[in-house]
């Protein structure tokens, strides 16, 4: 240990350190080996009750998880063993180590082959960069725009504050000031302008977390960062809140510094894989056998997943599966899974009637082809514009558009500060019931939020009235407006099981952005090109972005301006004009949108092979929302942008008053 750099040989050095890795890997591997045998022995059954309460299980295919994480684990583990041994570890000697743990422990090598003549996309999004065939790629690492912010440089959350002496404060106190109060209904937003960002982040983001997921209460090992609550908690009287660290996998890039970074999952590309998979099984899984049709369950529900990973109120309930796993999370986000799994074979159907000649794989690949564009425009241009306003969609392109050119410079993999903070500003627009609107557009059955978690018996029971009760309350009523205010079903109630036992997801976000070594707020600001503030005043040189009600709050949950995380400076911020977000989530958000655009080479406004011929991109863009959800719900009738409250010059129109693609465009 005493060695100094200048004396030691470069073989000497190398061997040392490997040496040092290798007993770390080894002891890593046996710790784990030692508690998976454990684990194995208590474990009751499927153990579905007990996971479906506080974490989720991101993809089917475990295996491949499975070795991720528990590289990861084993790499987190190794070198925590590492710098608890030593006190002080210089610069170069951490990075080598960590570098070496990393080559023992990792998994982490695949090569890719690329089909250049491909006209469909790869289920995983490999190769749609063909220089850079892992780009938006599914089991790959979530990308930075800013350099994670660590305490060690290995992966460690930051606590201690940033610009004061002391720690952070934890983010259920954060919560308990920041996030606590009632908000004002949207104007002009329905509830389908937050349920379809909850199924549009499930097309694009979902990150693992570390292996153990059989926790009821806190738990606390390297794995974990358990949440403190405060000892005059207005609502928990337990201590702590569970919170198990994401999965990581340390990366090998150039920096001076070796980086752990996050996983996702998920294909970062907006091409359905909430439909579809971005695993290379999903697809064949989520496949009827013999068509290429995709597979349903009872009165043309969604299929049921192997796994158990819901609550079942009678014997014949199942849990859903769908190409994300989270279809269970609540009813109305099932409830999209449901409309687009029945869109692909609305879609293939129509196909096939133009197309008798087109075998299964063709019209399968056809079909998934139109029903990920739909997607696209959908997003483009219905939803985001409300959510970002004109001028943010003007300033990053993000206007559908008859110039789209593809940019193969641009890396449209999915951004951590995207996953862990901006695109969870929806989380504050979740409404405080689920709800069944009848046909008569008045009567309900309104079911609190907290009842609903992982229960897809809500869809199941009474279908025929629970697919179009849906549809008629998510295009109906108003989403509660993007503030720093959250209901007491997410903030308090949030995954509540049968013990009481519950979690608080502003507090949850907090954490997350913590554990993946999100920047502040400030850091932001000033990538954003916006001021940094240097006091809580609303003033020059203050929180210009809030107004003096929230400044204030935030100065009571912060010692110091430099300390507020990202997810509470950020949501709070008074919205841009005609947006639903402020200008540092605009600014966040627009970036990430322009780059899953440009990015794409399958965008849906490239010219055919790759996209469509001029007359079918036509038919794509007449379409709305509201016509896929007239068609696959069965309503009566639906205002045509779905995504704002009827008003005038968007009434309610019958069903087929609404335009629908012209599949003859397709005719061979
Ligand atoms: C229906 C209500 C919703 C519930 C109950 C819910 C719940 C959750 C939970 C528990 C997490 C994981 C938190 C963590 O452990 O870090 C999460 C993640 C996330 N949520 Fe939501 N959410 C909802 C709606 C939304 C909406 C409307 C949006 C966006 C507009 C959204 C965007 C996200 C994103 C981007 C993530 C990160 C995903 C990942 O990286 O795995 N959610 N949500
Ligand atoms: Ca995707």
């Amino acid at each position: 240990i005493e060695h100094s750099a200048g004396r030691e040989s470069r073989e000497a050095r190398r061997n040392r350190i490997t040496g040092i890795a290798k007993q770390a890997v080894q002891t890593a591997r046996e710790s784990l080996a030692s508690e998976r045998q454990a684990i194995q022995q208590n474990d009751e059954g499927d153990g579905s009750a007990n996971t479906a309460g506080f974490s989720f299980q991101t993809t089917r295919d475990t295996e491949r998880l499975r070795e991720i994480t528990e590289a990861a684990t084993v790499n987190l583990r190794a070198m925590s063993n590492i710098l608890s041994g030593r006190q002080v570890l210089d610069d170069e000697e951490g990075t080598e180590l960590a570098a070496a743990v990393a080559q023992l422990a990792n998994v982490y090598h695949i090569d890719i082959t690329c089909d250049k003549e491909a006209k469909y996309r790869t289920i995983d999004g490999s190769c749609n960069n063909l220089q850079n065939p892992t780009w938006g790629k599914s089991f790959e690492r979530q990308a930075r725009y800013l350099k994670p912010v660590y305490d060690k440089s290995i992966g460690v959350p930051e606590l201690r504050s940033r610009g004061c002496n002391g720690t952070l404060p934890g983010p259920r106190h954060i919560s308990n000031i920041v996030h606590q109060g009632k908000s004002a209904l949207s104007t002009s937003n329905t509830v389908m302008s937050m349920q379809w960002g909850q199924f549009l982040d499930h097309d694009l983001v979902a990150t693992p977390e570390t292996m153990h997921r059989k926790f009821n209460d806190c738990c606390f090992r390297d794995e974990c960062r358990t949440i403190d609550v405060p000892d005059d908690d207005p609502f928990f009287d337990v201590s702590c809140l569970n919170f198990i660290r994401s999965s990581l996998v340390v990366s090998l890039k150039c920096y001076r510094f070796v980086f752990v970074e996050q996983v996702n999952t998920l294909t970062s590309y907006i091409d359905a894989s909430a439909v579809y998979g971005s695993e290379s099984k999903a697809e064949k899984v989520l496949r009827d056998r013999i068509s290429g049709k995709l597979d349903a369950g009872k009165d043309d529900l969604l299929p049921p997943a192997k796994r158990n990973n819901c609550k079942k109120v009678d014997d014949e309930d199942y849990c859903f599966d769908a190409g994300d796993i989270r279809a269970n999370v609540v009813p109305s986000l099932g409830f999209m899974h449901t409309i687009f799994r029945r869109e692909h074979n609305r879609v293939y159907e129509k196909l096939q009637e133009v197309n008798s000649q087109w075998d299964f794989n063709r019209l399968f690949e056809e079909a998934r082809k139109i029903v990920s564009a739909e997607i696209q425009h959908i997003t483009y241009n219905e939803y985001l514009p409300p959510i970002l306003g004109n001028d943010t969609m003007t300033k990053y392109k993000l206007w559908p558009s008859n110039d789209y050119a593809y940019d193969d410079t641009i890396d449209p993999t999915v951004k951590n500060s995207f996953g862990a903070a901006s695109f969870r500003f929806g989380h504050s627009q979740v409404p405080a019931n689920q709800t069944m609107m009848m046909g008569n557009f008045h009567d309900k059955i309104e079911t609190r939020i907290e009842e609903t978690f992982h229960n897809p018996a809500l869809l199941q029971h009474n279908h025929e009235n629970s697919m179009p009760g849906f549809a008629r309350w998510l295009a109906t009523e108003p989403s509660p407006v993007t503030d720093r205010q959250f209901v007491p079903g997410v903030r308090d109630h949030l995954f509540r099981k049968d013990n009481g036992r519950s979690l608080d997801l502003p507090a949850v976000n907090i954490q997350r952005a913590r554990d993946h070594g999100i920047a502040p707020y400030n850091d932001w600001r000033e990538w954003c090109k916006l001021p940094r503030a240097e006091h809580f005043g609303t003033g020059t040189g203050g929180l210009v972005d809030h107004n003096s009600e929230t400044a204030a709050l935030l100065d009571e949950a912060y010692n110091c301006v430099d300390d507020i995380d990202i997810f509470p400076g950020a949501v709070s911020e008074i919205h841009l004009e005609g947006a639903e977000v402020g200008p540092t989530f605009a600014c966040m958000m627009g970036q990430q949108f322009h780059e899953l655009k440009f990015g794409d080479r399958f965008w849906y406004e490239q010219p055919w092979p790759l996209g469509f011929t001029p007359e079918q991109l036509k038919e794509i863009k007449r379409l709305k929302l509201s016509k896929i959800i007239a068609e696959n719900a069965h309503v009566e009738s639906i205002q045509e942008d779905s995504f704002l409250v009827v008003s005038p010059g968007n009434e309610r129109k019958s069903r087929n008053d609404l335009v629908d693609i012209d599949f003859l465009k397709w005719k061979k």
